[in-house]
């Protein structure tokens, strides 16, 4: 038996057709969505996610600017930008691509964007509310990750579920959601001792380590769903410049019930629900929820 496909691409798509209606009711009550991109530094795979983000908006008819900084500039010149973008009433979500270049303090950057343009979810304030269990916005790839639970029909309640990866981006967020949806959870790491012992036992194996085929078919529980975060891009060998996940797909595949594709699989969920979370800013401001 090979696993079910769950497609994040054509899920992806199916959810931004049913966004148009919303966008159409806020342009008409003269709030239409308004994302901000700020990009600092030209590293390539930055570049491909921006344009990605911004076009996902504009496909909508949403409305979407980058701005884009030369890696050399100052935190003052940005954090200034982003006082500016909070104060403007056409912009409901504002987002800093990460990384920043190391003179960057990060989380500065991340907390002087105001916590209701926070479409990333990462301002302390939002965190706060989703691990208090009742989220304002929720981050972009582990909200991406539950429709695709939704989609597969994965019930997580009273599931043994494992993480793999604590970041504050997506592990720890991903662990949040899915504590608060009843699943048992256990967050591992690159480091975790007998990291087969978690992940044999699973239900739900989540992968956001950063590592390339990190996860293999005997790691994994017969039936289990397999959900791969990883975006590695391959440096040699002979499929040099391709894309990768943190699973050996090929290997899960015959072994697990479910598991998602990269790429085409939680990628382009990411931006949809970056699309969803602003869409969402600009209904709150305009009063329809
Ligand atoms: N403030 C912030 N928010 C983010 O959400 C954020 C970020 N910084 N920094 C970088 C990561 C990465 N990320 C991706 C989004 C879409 C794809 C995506 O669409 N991937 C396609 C493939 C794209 C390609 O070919 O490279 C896919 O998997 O099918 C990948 C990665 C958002 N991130
Ligand atoms: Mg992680």
């Amino acid at each position: 038996m090979t696993a079910h496909i769950i497609d994040g691409k054509a899920l992806a798509e199916e959810l931004r057709q049913g966004f148009k209606s919303r966008v159409e009711t806020l342009t008409a009550k003269g709030h239409k969505p308004g994302l901000v991109v700020i990009l600092v530094g030209e590293d390539p795979a930055s570049q491909v996610y921006v344009k990605n983000k911004v076009n996902g908006c504009l496909a909508i008819g949403m409305h979407s600017e980058k701005i884009t900084y030369d890696a050399a500039v100052d935190q003052e010149t940005v954090l200034k930008k982003i006082a500016e973008l909070n104060a403007d009433p056409a912009i409901h979500g504002i987002l800093v691509q990460l990384p920043l270049p190391k003179h960057f303090d990060e989380e500065k950057v991340l907390e002087a964007i105001s916590a209701d343009k926070d479409v990333d979810g990462f301002h302390a304030e939002n965190v706060g509310a989703l691990a208090q269990g009742n989220p304002r916005f929720i981050p972009c790839t582990p909200y991406g990750v539950m429709k695709m639970f939704e989609q597969g029909k994965v019930d997580l309640n009273g599931k043994e579920a494992v993480v793999i990866g604590r970041s504050n981006i997506v592990g720890k967020p991903m662990a949040l959601l899915l504590i608060n949806a009843g699943a048992t959870v256990t967050v591992c790491n690159s480091r975790t001792r007998d990291l087969k012992f978690h992940t044999s036992r699973a239900d739900i194996v989540v992968a956001a380590v950063g590592k390339p085929k990190f996860v293999t078919g005997d790691m994994i529980k017969p039936g289990a769903v397999v959900i791969d975060v990883g975006i590695n891009r391959l440096q040699d060998g002979p499929d040099a410049g391709k894309l990768c996940g943190d699973v050996d797909y090929a290997g899960c595949l015959e072994v697990a019930g479910q598991i998602t594709p990269v790429p085409g699989g939680v990628g382009p969920m990411t931006i949809t629900m970056l699309l969803a979370n602003t869409i969402e800013a600009a209904e709150r401001k305009a009063g329809l929820r």
